[in-house]
């Protein structure tokens, strides 16, 4: 378990949220972060290393393991690596976004994530109230591209995005919106790691965090 940490914002910050797996953590998060920081006008960014991802049936390696390994590799003065969802008990990201806006009232929060998670985005547990109660911003990935912007969030929601020349406002904007930027392509991901390494080998959880 991971000492109690809550990180210090200040009412009026703008926060970004990267939430994932990191099983393991790879410099592809890192940019990122990096692109995020610059693209959509945010004054930090907290990395939300998740329980498990409700929708993957099988568990990532230890907590412990892969925040260990988050905060080698993500070092940057304005963003902080957490464990937020194990101490608040959260894996569903609407409660944690719902937990975070009462204790860091004035915050304002902006969820993020790459393009292939906005793909299935219509799959998370009540992803029309992350939409509707904070800004999205979005990353270009590798292969993902057309599905994002064809997926059933895209589509319905296609009216509240911002173009990418506007992503500097996504931060003071009021949700719903969403913006989608490109960037430099970074083709790296946790699973192609896993593949070809010996990351997290060993019993894992079951996603629900029962060990198997
Ligand atoms: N190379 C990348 N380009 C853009 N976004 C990325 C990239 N790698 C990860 N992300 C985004 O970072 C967040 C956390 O990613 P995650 O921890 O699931 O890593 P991953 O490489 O996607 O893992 P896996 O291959 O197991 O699905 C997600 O929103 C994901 O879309
Ligand atoms: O809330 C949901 O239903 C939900 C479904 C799938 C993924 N998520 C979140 O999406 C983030 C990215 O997950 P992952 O496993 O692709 O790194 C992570 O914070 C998960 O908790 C959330």
């Amino acid at each position: 378990m991971e000492r109690s940490e809550f990180p210090i914002a200040r009412a009026g910050m703008s926060v970004g949220l990267l939430g994932g797996s990191f099983d393991p953590p790879h410099t592809g998060h890192v940019r990122v972060t990096g692109e995020a920081l610059k693209r959509f006008g945010l004054d930090r960014i907290w990395w939300l290393v998740s329980p498990g991802n409700p929708l993957k049936r099988h568990g990532p390696a230890p907590l412990a393991q892969r925040m260990v390994a988050a905060r080698a590799i993500m070092r940057h003065p304005r963003v902080t690596v957490t464990s937020l969802e194990e101490q608040l008990g959260t894996r569903i990201t609407a409660q944690t976004l719902a937990r975070l806006r009462v204790i860091y009232p004035g915050v304002g929060f902006v969820w993020l994530m790459g393009a292939d998670n906005l793909a299935q985005f219509h799959q998370w547990q009540d992803w029309r109230r992350i939409m509707d109660t904070v800004p999205v911003g979005v990353l270009a990935r590798p292969g993902d591209r057309i599905s994002a912007r064809m997926s059933p969030a895209a589509r319905i929601y296609r009216q509240y995005r911002l173009s990418g020349a506007a992503s500097q406002m996504l931060a003071r904007a009021t949700a719903p919106a969403w913006c989608f930027v490109n960037l430099p392509m970074i083709n790296l991901s946790s699973s192609a790691i896993r593949a070809h390494t010996g990351w997290g080998q060993g019993p894992r959880p079951r996603g629900d965090g029962v060990p198997i």
